[in-house]
């Protein structure tokens, strides 16, 4: 099955091309520079003051004509379009006709991906092409598609690669934070830059760095192998995409007299994590070490607590790093997802929310523009309550001014102090203290090993009301596997887990669950931590157990779809016996590590020069934009939105709230606790709930809002084009009961009891339409572009001229239902292919199947050659892209009913080997709407499909 494994992934890797190069063909129709979101997302800044250095376009040609002078081969066509554009007089790379005829009208950019050889240095100017491109690449949609490319093909060269040769990769990988380190301490970043695209020879790079050029061409090379730098011709280096990002944007003469040190000691702690873990090499049992001991101790020979050890006399380079180092956390969720993360808009007025650990207030002033009616206090030690203060005063002093935010310096090992707010622009105070209504902990809990996290949570929930929530912002690291299991074994007790993600992989896939290498940035962030000062990132399952032992209760998950940065929603609950008594307990390391902020944690003023831990995290953390706040992120890439407390409970009489009020249990509405009054309009719903609800308002939004949705519609045609294949998926449903479904070669299926066309037509070859149908939009946007011909073409300007009709239908229905989010196609065709069960892999494995049973292995393989039928890689919904892996071989009937969280779609299948002859069957229920893709491999090879509808 390894083969169909294979073309499965390499399927993923080609549809994921499609959708990204759809948005830039359609940021190229659109505008020819697209701003928001896609600037926000990139943290681009298109006003930023640059100098600048070379284009783009000359940066692609030094890479593809590394010999020749600049000037003289601009006027050439490169091998590969890097960059293609048709504006006149523009001095762009002229492209070939563009395969998909996008770009190719008058006056009209086309967006290319930008090129891996091409130095977008992120403090210098570009093009506008080059700037939208880049943007571009920050969009959902294109993170999305990127991240199951980069997991398809981790696992395609896991797959072939030789075993040996991929642990030599990875038993030798540390090498490359050396070489990294290397490129940074010796500015060659730097001085590549000032040598422009085409490069510089080791020898002058040499005596600029004053390294022996053999080594420095090898470590060059390392990293150019792992396309981090560029070998322009032999022993010449150029940056790249990847390298570019080092770049600090300082001429290098300058930084040469900048001595500088690299936070090499998270890398050298990584190196002891086997003498430190195992027993027999430290010779203690694993609980008998302190609970901060980590790697790092062994590595740098120290007893104290990193954080602290970074405070000692001689570590202040290494501190000055690890701030900027430990605090760029923005990029790692979707702008503005904590607005979107919690019902902020049915909280009453003035509710208090508090933002514990909230450095600055990056995110509080993020949550303070877009919901007016409530008020923040941010918590932190001492130092850098003071620098937040300042930034305040500098971007909206008004909110400081109007007691609307406040800052608070506090120890979050400490007692929460008792809230007493100012009333509304009076100098004087409430008498009455606040319960707050949410806590808000966002990346502190993964600072900090599981007994210290479990302190700060108690605290936090000895000082809730009954109605307070909990909202944690942290990563939420899914395990590698399928994850079944919904309960928690908590002291023996089974919880109910919401929010459990079965599998990050679309259902049925063959990708690893948690789509591996694309997500591996947060596991390696994990492992940091771990040898760093033994803290950790958390599975949910982790969290839940931590939660628990502190008395709260996860009651809702929510995160980006291709994030694992998520926000965590916990409620009170009981708080387990065994964990007050931590809170008696004597104090520990932590605790002494931070004696010195406790002692002044009552005091947002005395900020003493003696306060250790100055930069060690939290100083160095951003304010939002202000394109960012005026404008945040969309809110439609969440998942996962369970809000238990909001359903099905009549709405309570609202009870005015005045600013200075004490806000208690007693007078906070309903909205914010258990069974409160239902969402608002603007509450979340479930997305995707006209493909699931077809009885929903939101369903005719598809394509056409007065008619039935698509999958029911008589008439409708789900086309499904592959170029991998050169085939053709037509899915027609008639009515009820007369459905046929046009496969491959145009074989025509008849259904029971229904009309059939048994119609043969060469045109519906690769990609032809159905004469038995009417021409009906296709609900999904046609997946690839057949290859070669006029037919081919006449058939992809026929598909442009469609789409074209589809953008100009979708914004007239953006017009008239702005309050409406519609899904972006690709979510559409994804959810779609869930329904349908389409996938490529399928026919390939249930023929290896059936062949698998007894047959001349060799006979068939050369028929399939002669009938043209090895290697096609399309096949009808038999349970999925993953189907084959799990339902096929086992030669046994496995049939399950699952429920996604979305909806009431269903979807089931089973498979069968008996003797040769290989049945697969896939369900999908949709609304009331039935669909049966049933197919059947004899042993000689072939393939009968089948379906049936109603
Ligand atoms: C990784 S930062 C997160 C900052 C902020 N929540 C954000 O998301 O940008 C961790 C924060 O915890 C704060 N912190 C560390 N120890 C603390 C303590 N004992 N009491 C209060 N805050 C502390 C740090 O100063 C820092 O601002």
């Amino acid at each position: 099955m390894t083969f169909a494994a294979l073309r499965a992934l390499h399927s993923i890797i080609g549809d994921a091309l499609d959708d990204i190069e759809r948005i830039y063909r359609d940021a190229s129709h659109d505008s020819p520079t697209p701003t928001t979101p896609y600037t926000v997302l990139a943290g681009i800044s298109p006003s930023t003051p640059f100098v600048r250095r070379g284009s783009r376009d000359e940066d692609a040609l030094a890479g593809l004509l590394p010999d020749e002078d600049l000037s003289t081969s601009v006027a050439r066509t490169p091998k590969t379009p890097l960059h293609r554009r048709n504006r006149e007089g523009s001095g762009g790379i002229p492209f070939p006709p563009s395969n998909t005829g996008a770009g190719s009208r008058e006056g009209t950019h086309q967006l290319d991906f930008p090129g891996l050889d091409t130095a977008y240095y992120p403090t210098e100017s570009h093009d506008p092409d080059a700037d939208a491109a880049e943007s571009l690449a920050s969009h959902p949609d294109v993170i999305s598609a990127t991240n199951r490319i980069v997991a398809a093909c981790g696992q395609i060269s896991a797959t072939v690669h030789r075993p040996f040769l991929t642990l030599c990769d990875a038993g030798m990988g540390y090498h490359l934070p050396a070489c990294l380190r290397f490129l940074e301490e010796s500015h060659t970043v730097e001085i590549l830059r000032s040598a422009g695209p085409r490069g510089m020879h080791v020898r002058e790079l040499s005596r600029h760095v004053n390294v022996d050029e053999g080594k420095l061409s090898h470590i060059l090379r390392l990293l150019a192998t792992h396309h981090i730098t560029r070998e322009v011709r032999p022993n010449v280096f150029a940056n790249n995409r990847i390298s570019a990002i080092m770049d600090s944007g300082k001429p290098w003469e300058e930084l040469q007299h900048t001595p500088q040190e690299n936070t090499d000691e998270l890398f050298k702690s990584s190196a002891f994590l086997a003498d430190c873990y195992l027993p027999s090499r430290t010779g203690k049992a694993a609980d008998d070490v302190p609970p901060m001991h980590a790697p790092f101790n062994l590595a740098f020979d120290t007893k104290i607590p990193y954080f602290e050890w970074l405070e000692r006399p001689g570590n202040e380079m290494r501190l000055k790093r690890f701030g900027p180092a430990m605090t760029g956390t923005a990029a790692w969720e979707i702008p503005g997802a904590v607005l979107v993360a919690f019902p902020w808009h049915d909280l009453p007025d003035g509710s208090l929310v508090v933002d514990v650990g909230g450095g600055i207030g990056s995110t509080s002033m993020l949550l303070a523009h877009a919901f007016q009616h409530l008020k923040f206090v941010i918590q932190d030690r001492p130092q850098v309550v003071e620098q937040g203060v300042a930034a305040w005063r500098e971007r909206c002093p008004e909110m400081l001014d109007s007691g609307r935010a406040m800052f608070l310096g506090h120890d979050f090992f400490l007692s929460q102090p008792p809230l007493v707010l100012p009333g509304p622009g009076s100098t004087t105070t409430a008498a009455d203290p606040v319960t707050p209504a949410v806590y808000i902990l966002r990346v502190v809990t993964h600072d900090w090993p599981d007994s210290f996290a479990t302190k700060i949570l108690l605290n936090l929930r000895r000082a809730a009301g009954p109605h307070t929530k909990l909202l944690i912002a942290d990563h939420i690291l899914p395990h590698a596997c399928v994850d079944d299991h919904e309960d928690l074994d908590v002291n023996g007790e089974s919880l109910k887990l919401p929010g459990m993600v079965r599998s990050f992989a679309p259902e049925g896939s063959p990708l690893l669950p948690n789509l591996g290498k694309a997500n591996a940035n947060a596991y390696w962030l994990d492992l940091t931590m771990r040898v760093a000062f033994n803290a950790q990132e958390r599975t949910l399952r982790e969290m839940a157990g931590l939660l628990s032992s502190a008395g709260w209760k996860i009651v809702d998950v929510v995160h980006g779809e291709d994030s694992l940065f998520g926000h965590i929603t916990a409620v009170p609950t009981d708080i387990p016996e065994a964990s007050l008594k931590l809170l008696e307990s004597p104090p520990t390391e932590a605790a002494q590590a931070t004696a010195g902020n406790r002692a002044r944690s009552a005091s947002t003023k005395s900020v003493p020069d003696s306060v250790r831990m100055n930069n060690t995290f939290g100083t160095h953390t951003a304010l939002p934009t202000e394109e960012a706040i005026r404008k945040p992120a969309r809110a439609r890439k969440v998942r996962r939105s369970l809000l238990p407390w909001l359903k099905n409970k009549p709405a309570p009489e609202p009870k005015p709230t005045s600013s200075s009020q004490q806000v208690t249990p007693e007078n906070l509405p309903d909205a914010v606790s258990t069974g409160g009054k239902p969402p608002k309009a603007h509450s979340r719903k479930p997305r995707l709930s006209m493909l699931t609800s077809p009885s929903s308002s939101s369903s005719t939004s598809m394509q056409d809002r007065s008619a039935k949705p698509q999958h029911t519609r008589t008439g409708s045609v789900v086309r499904i084009l592959s170029q991998a294949s050169k085939s053709v998926v037509n899915l027609t449903l008639h009515d009820p009961g007369s459905s046929a479904v046009k496969f491959r070669d145009d074989q025509s299926i008849p259904l029971p009891g229904g009309s059939h066309s048994s119609s043969r037509s060469p045109r519906s070859r690769g990609g032809g339409h159905n004469e038995d149908v009417p021409p009906v939009p296709p609900l999904l946007p046609a997946l690839e572009v057949g290859v070669g011909g006029h037919r081919d073409r006449e058939r992809e300007r026929e598909r442009d001229r469609e789409r074209e009709r589809d953008r100009e239908r979708e914004k007239e229905r953006d017009r008239e239902t702005r309050v409406k989010p519609i899904p972006s196609r690709t979510s559409l065709r994804k959810k779609a292919s869930q329904v349908f069960g389409i996938g490529r892999a399928s026919m390939a494995n249930l023929r290896a199947a059936a062949l698998g049973g007894g047959v001349d292995k060799d006979k068939d393989r050369e028929r399939d050659k002669e009938r043209g039928m090895v290697g096609v890689g399309v096949g009808v919904g038999v349970g999925g892209l993953g189907s084959p892996v799990q339902s096929v071989p086992s030669g046994l009937g496995s049939d399950r009913e699952r429920t996604p969280p979305e909806g009431n779609l269903k979807e089931g299948r089973e498979g069968k080997v008996a003797g040769g002859r290989a049945r697969s069957e896939s369900k999908a229920q949709l609304g009331g709407s039935h669909v049966t893709v049933e197919m059947r491999a004899r042993g000689d090879g072939s393939v009968e499909p089948g379906w049936s509808g109603e």
